[in-house]
């Protein structure tokens, strides 16, 4: 008879972060394709009421997880913890949990989930923090590190800063990224992965965190995040920002009813869902105009379509101005319903801008439309 395996405690989580649509996914796909990764768990947040990444992240040995949550500053702790506690007592009783990878959404402030992992007893018992790996998009990475203090926080904490991209970016841009991110992060080595083609032994290992090393940001921003005591208002603080619903200065332990779907009140998250299949041609100029017209607000656009003519799924990818090119995926996942689903995240520009638009042009362009070309 087979004996079980034994537990190993510790085990070791990766937290692998970097603002939206910097090639998360893309890294972890390829990670979990590699021997170094067997028996690893996956738990993925997302932004927004409806997560698709549980579905384009490819083989898998195990389920991937994914946390509904949403807004991490608000909800995810909980949640999180209660998803370790699940894995732990899947390793006990004999399942290999060799390892943990978090990703988080683009949108995430890392540090609530570093005081989870460190703080928290029940979890600082049975997990150890293996390592930050943050991906910065070399496209538009820069102009991220201005606009958005997540993606500044996300850069100081890592162990490891990922370039993604640097096959579109201009050379230049990339050696005034590599400053920044420098000035931001002193220590962390930084590398630069095509397609996510990263070796996981440049990325695995590189705990034990130390808030220390990380210069006194990190180490304030931490204490901040203590239980049970005052938040100071800072200003590079990403939740005080003065759009969030009303709340300034507030800190990680707000008693609020939190809406997942708004972060600031500026950005909002929805998905769209059609059940017949998509003109891909009507689609793909109305989201060309879109961020054409709009990019600036338009944040992350991710898709899985059912196309006319198309037995496989398709997913796009937008991010900020970039449309990335499409992918046919290999099949429908087993138990998903056949059907298009787009998330769009987007800054000051409403829903019904993308709804309205998007039906016109999609309307206007199915096969067998009597309206196509009046
Ligand atoms: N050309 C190029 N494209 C890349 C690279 N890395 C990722 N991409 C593309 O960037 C798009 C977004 O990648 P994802 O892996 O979904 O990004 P993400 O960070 O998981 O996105 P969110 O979960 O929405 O934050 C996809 O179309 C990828 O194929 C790269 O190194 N070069």
């Amino acid at each position: 008879m087979r004996r079980m395996a034994e537990p190993r405690f510790p085990i070791p989580v990766t937290l692998l972060t970097g603002f939206l649509g910097a090639g998360k996914t893309t890294l972890l796909n390829h990670l979990l394709q590699q021997p170094e990764m067997a028996g690893a768990a996956v738990l993925i947040n997302e932004f927004g009421e409806i997560g698709l990444d549980h579905l384009l992240v490819e083989s898998l040995e195990q389920e991937a997880v994914l946390l509904q949550s949403g807004c991490l500053c608000c909800t995810i702790r909980g949640d999180l913890a209660g998803a370790l506690q699940r894995l732990a007592e899947r390793a006990r009783g004999g399942q290999p949990v060799n390892r943990v990878v978090i990703e988080t959404t683009g949108l995430a402030d890392p540090l609530p989930i570093l005081q989870t992992l460190m703080a928290e007893p029940a979890i600082a018992r049975l997990f150890v923090l293996d390592g930050v790996v943050t991906l910065v998009d070399a496209v538009v990475g820069l102009a991220t590190l201005d606009s958005q203090v997540e993606a500044r926080r996300q850069a100081a904490v890592a162990d490891r800063l990922l370039l993604s991209k640097t096959d579109l970016a201009a050379p230049g841009s990339v050696a005034a990224l590599r400053g920044r991110l420098r000035a931001l992060n002193p220590a962390a080595p930084m590398l630069e992965v095509a397609h996510g083609r990263a070796d996981p032994a440049a990325l695995l290992a590189c705990g034990p965190f130390d808030p220390a090393a990380r210069g006194e940001d990190v180490a304030r921003w931490l204490a901040e995040l203590a239980p049970a005591e005052a938040h100071p208002h800072h200003d590079d603080h990403p939740h005080d920002h003065h759009h969030h619903d009303g709340h300034h200065g507030h800190g990680h332990h707000h008693p609020h009813a939190h809406d997942p779907n708004r972060h600031d009140s500026r950005i909002h998250a929805f998905c769209l869902t059609y059940d017949t299949p998509l003109p891909w041609e009507g689609l793909a100029t109305w989201l060309e105009m879109l961020s054409a017209t709009r990019g600036e607000s338009v944040l992350r656009v991710k898709g899985i379509l059912d196309l006319e003519g198309q037995d496989r799924p398709v997913a796009i990818h937008g991010v900020q101005s970039v449309w990335h090119r499409p992918t046919l995926l290999p099949a429908w996942p087993p138990g998903e319903k056949r059907r298009s689903r787009l998330v769009f995240i987007l800054r000051d520009l409403p829903r019904a801008v993308v709804e309205e638009g998007l039906a016109a042009f999609v309307e206007a362009t199915r096969t067998g439309s009597e309206t196509a070309g009046a």
